[in-house]
């Protein structure tokens, strides 16, 4: 297995990896942004890399809801376009595999990236002719490409929005029809400081999950309380806990999750920009998921948001939490093992991981 190098220096940990929480509309390079809008002759307030980084990124702890603001900075110039779409795609998978990611499970809102088909139309668009079931088409080209010219693995899952309980029966409805082209789960999304209880179409949706055996994440405790967790949970039916950081503030809950090796996808640089969690890392929840050996994963979220790699979140855990080479070893395998992969599939990755990690399968990790 060759070495996974950055080109400017050494990783972290410089060995495959697993990435199973990253937004894709959160991880588009700010050059595709202002070339798409120089392509569209749509006009932003500013014209430089520099600048638009200014406007886009938040570098020091804010709300949930303020960042999510930031969306709104650049999404309009992506959405109802064909070429961008599959372009932002396409340069995610290559990204991830400069990283040295092995496989990624990327998700995003089919809605917020359509002009057709969605009500309300998003970002202030007017009205096209791409509906949120050509985006996953769309997204699903970009990525079996990037597969193919960057050698790693890539499949998607499709958001729900928090705030628009409406789309959540067409999310499903998109996972199903595209389960066999690289969709992989269902996840729920958006501001749980605004919206703390699942509507009934969420709920509906994910019971038509459940009922097609489509698999399920679900965005919860990151910045909303421990019960937001449990209903994932229990009404819901998560099977990965998106963030989940709050879940400790209830013991009950927490040690049924331990019980049960729930998995959480947790998002360091994230978690302390969206002021989810203490800025001062040897606080974060992180610590006592290791300590107690919960099943988590290393991810970066919104990485163009944050102006972050995944390395930086492996050089922070390092640095802050003492996470050894060792550690990253177990936590990518566990990462393989939550992973929404069919079962050989899934095999053949963690036996990549293996291969690479030098370790033979019966250590029992
Ligand atoms: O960290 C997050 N928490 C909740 N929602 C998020 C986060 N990052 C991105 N999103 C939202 C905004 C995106 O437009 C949407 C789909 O990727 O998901």
């Amino acid at each position: 297995m060759a070495e996974h190098c950055t080109n400017d220096r050494q990783q972290t940990f410089n060995k495959p990896k697993v990435e199973l929480h990253v937004h894709l509309d959160g991880a588009i390079r700010l050059e595709t942004i202002l070339d798409v809008a120089k392509q569209r002759g749509i006009s932003l307030p500013v014209d430089t890399v520099q600048a638009l980084k200014a406007l886009c990124t938040v570098s020091r702890p804010a709300t949930l809801t303020e960042f999510l603001g930031k969306f709104d900075e650049y999404m309009h110039v992506i959405a109802g376009d064909r070429k961008a779409i599959k372009r932002i795609a396409h340069e995610f998978v290559e990204t991830k595999a400069k990283e040295g990611v092995a496989y990624v499970e990327v998700r995003y809102s089919p809605h917020l990236l359509a002009n057709s088909g969605v009500e309300p139309i998003p970002w202030k668009q007017t009205e096209g002719d791409i509906t949120p079931d050509e985006v996953v088409r769309l997204v699903n080209e970009g990525l079996s490409k990037g597969e193919k010219d960057f050698k790693i693995k890539a499949r998607s899952i499709l958001c729900c929005m928090r705030h628009m309980p409406s789309w959540s029966m067409d999310v499903v409805e998109l996972c199903k029809k595209y389960r066999n082209d690289g969709v992989v789960a269902i996840d729920l999304a958006g501001d749980e400081s605004l919206n703390c209880e699942a509507y009934p179409g969420h709920q509906r949706a994910y019971e038509e999950a459940v009922k097609c055996g489509i698999h399920r994440t679900v965005h919860a405790g990151e910045v909303g309380p421990p019960s937001v967790v449990k209903e994932a949970v229990d009404v819901l039916k998560a099977e990965r806990i998106g963030h989940g950081y709050h879940t400790v503030e209830d013991q009950t809950l927490y040690r049924r999750l331990l019980d049960d090796n729930m998995h959480f996808e947790v998002c360091p640089i994230s978690s302390k920009l969206t002021g989810a969690c203490d800025p001062d890392f040897t606080k974060h929840p992180l610590v006592r998921f290791k300590k107690d050996k919960a099943k988590y994963s290393l991810n970066t979220d919104d990485p163009l948001i944050f102006d972050s790699t995944l390395d930086k979140d492996y050089e922070t855990v390092k640095k802050y939490m003492g996470f050894t080479e060792d550690d990253f070893k177990t936590m990518n395998i566990n990462a393989a093992h939550a992973s929404f992969l069919p079962e050989k599939e899934k095999k053949d990755l963690l036996n990549l991981l293996y291969e690479a990690y030098n370790m033979v399968e019966s250590t029992g990790l």
